[in-house]
């Protein structure tokens, strides 16, 4: 290694398996850990000191293997072969070895210099497997290292292996006569820059990998290339399988070696977890269970305890009688100007409403569901309700993966259609972004909606209905009108663990010191907007404009108003109606009828970015332009039929 320069450290591995657990403990930063596969979407770079030199260390989004499926798994693999690692620590879960190696013998087979790391020992342990260390390092021909990252046993000695690395010889792992020699002949033909050797190029050619694959077309050799590949492949078997039931043979004799059982200790325990992993995600037990976790998760803790009980406080006994009156005061003492003093503490104050509506109404919903949301998380409750939930999926043209950007977009938005890179296909991505802009109300919103609707249980109902159906219409006719298939349903459900209280607390509180940040600055500015444009009339005018459409859908002149703030920030509309309904200026009819419009109307400003981000700005645009017919027309059948049915 280059001693002047902080050496590079790449954590890969199989999604769940603990990667950024160990990044946290290496790096002390905190980047998330859940019991799902699929947590970390995004490369997370921190560094450690070791003996006064510097480690960079790259925490990952899992894969499973060099071959990658979905985006996410690409920017890994380009990591791997654009950035020259200078140690490569092949996360894995102890408990499945024998699958897990296969990643590990690719790694080495790209001559990359690999640490493996046999994480979740604690629970290789509790199953009664006794692993040989010394004997599986022989083997393999790299250090082999046992972590727990959740008792931190072994860690120091990772971080010492992977500081006094030095790159030992990489042994291959032969495959058959017949597909060495392909190798070989394939490898003499390889000139492009594929950023890895020319062995594992070969083979991963051979195994039909789409990125070597389309630099490979480029070869002058391609035609020799290419008829290798098709002599190997004139079996009945594809290519790809015959070379991993090769590799999978040399890792089944090291597992039979290495692997030793134990009775299992902590057995009753186990019994216990597994029925209750069970009966989660079996129809007839699981929906009532998710009606459970529902009900005193979201309605209960989010909607009771944050949005009314907490908001409540803040907002009726901090701010409108202690901070507010402090402000004005101050505020008409020291400050001659109106002007100055309206754009402080005026109806669209900076702290009078900026500050007020983030602090005060926004924080304790958004808080209240993150902290439920981590819980549930580090449960493993997810991956279960994702089986649950895939067949009924299908028909809108997903699988049950979909589910985790769903239900986090009942936290925030935002984030849900960063985590849409979890999904495997471009359609996936596609209509999940759409169902979220449409149709999944945010915590902030939701916290709010309930809030609203709360002291009328049939307005709940109804409103939580209609959602559902606009859910299951719009998702049927999207999955329709996008062409293409689903893919296949393959995420792997781990072990219900217990959440750990450290982690969930951490988490929530990463997750709302990220919301806050970003939606901070939105609240200021939008107050900054909104006072500008009151002064110069400019609102007025633009509400005039709405007006005649509120109208429509039955609804006061007001909420224009707040459909006009909730277009900077869903939420943000979302608490101006509360304001409103507060005042007592809003029928039930009409309080549901605004909570199904503001639920379905375009994202905020925020979200809106990010779906430019990720899915471009022509499809984002298209996406509005249709949610905000979709969203007023179901305000208007919904205000028609209320009108028909309550008069
Ligand atoms: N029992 C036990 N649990 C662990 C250990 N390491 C991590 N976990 C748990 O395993 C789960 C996954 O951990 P993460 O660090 O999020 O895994 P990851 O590899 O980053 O996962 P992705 O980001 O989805 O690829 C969490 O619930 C952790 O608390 C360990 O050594 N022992
Ligand atoms: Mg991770």
């Amino acid at each position: 290694m280059v001693r002047n320069r902080a050496a590079k450290v790449v954590l890969v591995g199989s999604p769940n398996v603990g990667k950024s657990a160990i990044f946290n403990y290496l790096t002390g930063n905190y980047v998330a850990v859940s019991n799902y596969p699929g947590t970390t979407v995004d490369i997370s770079t921190g560094s450690f000191k070791h003996c006064g030199r510097r480690f960079e260390v790259i925490d990952t989004p899992g894969m499973y293997s060099l071959i990658p499926l979905t985006d996410e798994e690409k920017v890994t693999r380009l990591l791997l072969s654009g950035q020259t690692p200078d140690v490569v620590v092949h996360v894995i879960d102890a408990k499945n070895l024998r699958r897990m190696l296969n990643m590990t013998i690719q790694l080495i087979d790209a001559g990359l210099p690999v640490i493996l790391n046999l994480n979740m020992i604690d629970e290789a342990q509790n199953l009664g497997m006794l692993i040989d260390i010394a004997l599986l390092e022989n083997l393999l021909g790299i250090p082999v290292i046992a972590t727990s990252a959740v008792s931190k046993t072994g860690m120091e000695i990772l971080k010492k292996t992977i500081s006094q690395y030095t790159p030992v010889k990489i042994r291959a792992f032969k495959l058959s006569d017949e597909i060495e020699q392909s190798i070989a002949r394939i490898s003499s033909r390889l000139t492009g820059a594929y950023g890895l050797n020319n062995r594992i190029t070969a083979i991963l050619l051979l195994q039909g990998d789409n990125m070597a694959l389309d630099i490979a077309r480029t070869e002058a050799g391609w035609a020799d290339i290419a008829a290798e590949m098709r002599r190997l492949s004139s079996g009945k078997d594809s290519l790809n399988s015959i070379v991993a039931a090769e590799r999978q043979a040399i890792i089944d004799k090291f597992v039979a070696r290495v692997v030793k059982y134990a009775a299992p200790e902590r057995k009753r325990l186990k019994t216990v977890g597994s029925w209750l992993g069970r009966v989660t995600r079996e129809p007839l037990t699981g929906v009532p269970i998710l009606g459970f976790v529902l009900y005193f998760g979201l309605y209960k803790f989010v909607g009771n305890f944050g949005a009314g009980y907490l908001v409540d406080y803040i907002n009726n006994s901090v701010f409108v009688p202690v901070i507010n009156p402090v402000i004005e005061l101050l505020v008409i003492t020291y400050i001659p100007w109106e002007w100055l003093r309206s754009l402080l503490a005026g109806e669209y104050g900076i702290f009078t409403m900026g500050f007020r509506y983030a602090i005060a109404i926004i924080l304790p919903i958004v808080g209240t569901f993150f902290l439920a949301f981590a819980v549930l998380e580090d449960t493993g409750y997810l991956p279960r309700l994702a089986m649950l939930v895939d067949s009924i999926f299908r028909y809108f043209g997903l699988n049950g993966r979909a589910v985790i950007p769903l239900t986090l977009g009942l936290g925030c938005g935002s984030m849900a259609v960063m985590v849409t890179r979890t999904l495997e296909t471009r359609r996936e991505r596609l209509l999940t972004t759409f169902l979220l802009s449409l149709t999944i109300p945010c915590s902030a919103q939701l916290g709010v909606v309930l809030a609203l609707l709360s002291h009328n249980a049939v307005a709940v109902a109804v409103w939580s209905l209609f959602m559902l159906t606009v859910f299951v219409i719009t998702g049927w006719f999207s999955a329709k009108l996008v062409p293409g298939g689903r893919s296949a349903f393959y995420m792997e459900i781990p072990p219900l663990r217990l959440p750990l209280a450290g982690n969930v607390v951490k988490k929530a509180y990463t997750r709302m010191a990220w919301y806050f940040m970003e939606i901070l600055p939105v609240f200021l500015i939008t107050s900054v907007v909104l006072w500008a444009g009151d002064r110069s009339g400019v609102l007025d005018k633009m509400i005039k404009y709405v007006q005649p459409a509120m109208a429509l859908i039955g609804l006061p002149q007001e909420t224009a108003q707040a459909f006009l703030l909730g277009f900077f920030r869903r939420d943000y509309g979302a608490a101006g109606l509360y304001d409103l309904a507060v005042a007592g200026k809003l029928s039930d009819a009409q309080l549901v009828v605004a909570a199904v419009a503001l639920t379905l109307f375009v994202p905020c400003v925020a979200q809106f970015a990010v779906m430019v981000k990720e899915r471009g700005i022509i499809t984002a645009w298209v996406m509005v332009a249709l949610i905000s017919i979709i969203a007023f027309g179901s305000a208007f059948v919904m205000h028609n039929v209320l009108k028909l049915l309550v008069l």
